[in-house]
């Protein structure tokens, strides 16, 4: 019989989504598969809330933001009685592969689901965060990257102009990946993630010798500080007055906020998600599930949901090094 995919878009909507969903469509109607998408994320899975995804629906889509299955967090999803009416309108749509698109809160649900339903199951990484273990990158995240470079560049310009502190807000959730990228590849002059925080007094007074040496040695300069969300002690604007306290400067506070999750995806995004999307297809039928599918050092690889979560992805050691040397310990000896 004619195998079914089912896709859904689940958690934080990242740019790419929709390029993945078309890689998918089209790999099934390559295969002779027929394709579904669920809406809402999990929600769609509920109500239910299906509609059926053709090849000529994914014309002109690869380069859309957002998702057209629409994304959303479902709280019913995560009780049993959830889990078991999803499983049952998987099985009554006769549904035998279901690939979710979305972050390791996602994975979880996608995870337990596998408790209910017999069903394969494929997880592809999709969230700006960049915050998932097993996969080098995540759809999304080289796009947000870009769209905090670009808006903090605006932001320096302005820095310039007036002399003024500027502390910038990047989402990241608890993760400091789009933190330090869009710091090291904006040449901001500080940067605060929580790999990298560990104490409000202590950073106050890096920063605050850091503009004093700066004024020594060029007179009146701008500082530029991006800082991740959830970090700092009273958030953004705390910091800004903090800052001012203590350098007697103008600081003024800049939140990206949702920004970062539109806008159309990088080519980056684009082939990451067209190479996962691909290869999820190419395992349907397959004796495998409960999986995520990745990249890792340039090649598609495969691996348990649960290894998605269970270890915390760390930052590596190179990007570390570099936000050391050129921002926070640019002048310490
Ligand atoms: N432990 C869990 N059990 C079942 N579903 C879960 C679980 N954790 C998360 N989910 C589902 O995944 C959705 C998205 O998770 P969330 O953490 O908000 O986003 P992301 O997938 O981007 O990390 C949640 O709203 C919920 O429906
Ligand atoms: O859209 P909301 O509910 O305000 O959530 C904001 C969060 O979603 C994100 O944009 C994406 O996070 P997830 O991919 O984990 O859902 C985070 O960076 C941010 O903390």
């Amino acid at each position: 019989m004619t195998k079914h995919v089912a896709v859904l878009t689940s958690g934080g909507d990242a740019p790419g989504m929709n390029a993945c969903i078309r890689a998918i469509v089209l790999s099934c109607e390559r295969a002779g598969y027929r394709v579904s998408g669920f809406l809402r994320g999990y929600n769609g899975l509920l109500e239910p809330d299906r509609i059926t995804l053709t090849a000529e629906r994914m014309h002109n889509l690869i380069q859309q933001g957002g998702t057209i299955l629409h994304s959303a967090r479902c709280e019913r999803f995560c009780e049993e009685d959830g889990l078991k009416l999803a499983a049952r309108h998987l099985n009554e749509a006769e549904v035998d592969t279901l690939i979710v698109i979305g972050g390791d809160g996602s994975f979880h649900g996608a995870h337990a689901l596998k408790a209910h339903w017999q069903g394969q199951i494929i997880g592809l990484p999709g969230t700006i965060d960049n915050d998932v273990d097993g996969t080098d990158a995540t759809i999304g995240y080289y796009t947000a990257i870009e769209t905090a470079v670009n808006s903090i560049d605006k932001v320096r310009d302005t820095a310039d102009a007036f002399d003024r502190v500027f502390v910038v807000e990047v989402m990241g959730r608890h993760a400091g990946f789009l933190g330090l990228s869009a710091a090291l590849a904006s040449a901001s002059d500080f940067v605060i993630v929580p790999e990298l925080f560990s104490e409000a007094q202590a950073t106050l007074a890096q920063i605050r010798q850091q503009i004093m040496q700066r004024q020594q040695r060029r007179g009146p300069v701008s500082y530029v500080i991006v800082l991740s969300e959830h970090v700092w002690p009273g958030g953004v604007t705390r910091l800004c007055e903090e800052v001012s306290d203590i350098t007697g400067l103008e600081a003024r506070p800049v939140t990206l906020g949702h920004v970062q999750r539109g806008g159309s995806p990088v080519s980056q995004d684009r082939i990451l998600a067209v190479k996962l999307g691909t290869h999820a297809v190419s395992l349907v039928g397959k004796d495998v599930t409960d999986i995520m599918v990745g990249i890792s050092s340039g090649a598609v690889v495969n691996v348990p949901l649960q290894t998605t979560w269970q270890k915390q992805k760390t930052l590596g050691e190179d990007a570390r090094a570099t936000a050391l040397c050129l921002m926070n310990q640019r002048y310490q000896d």
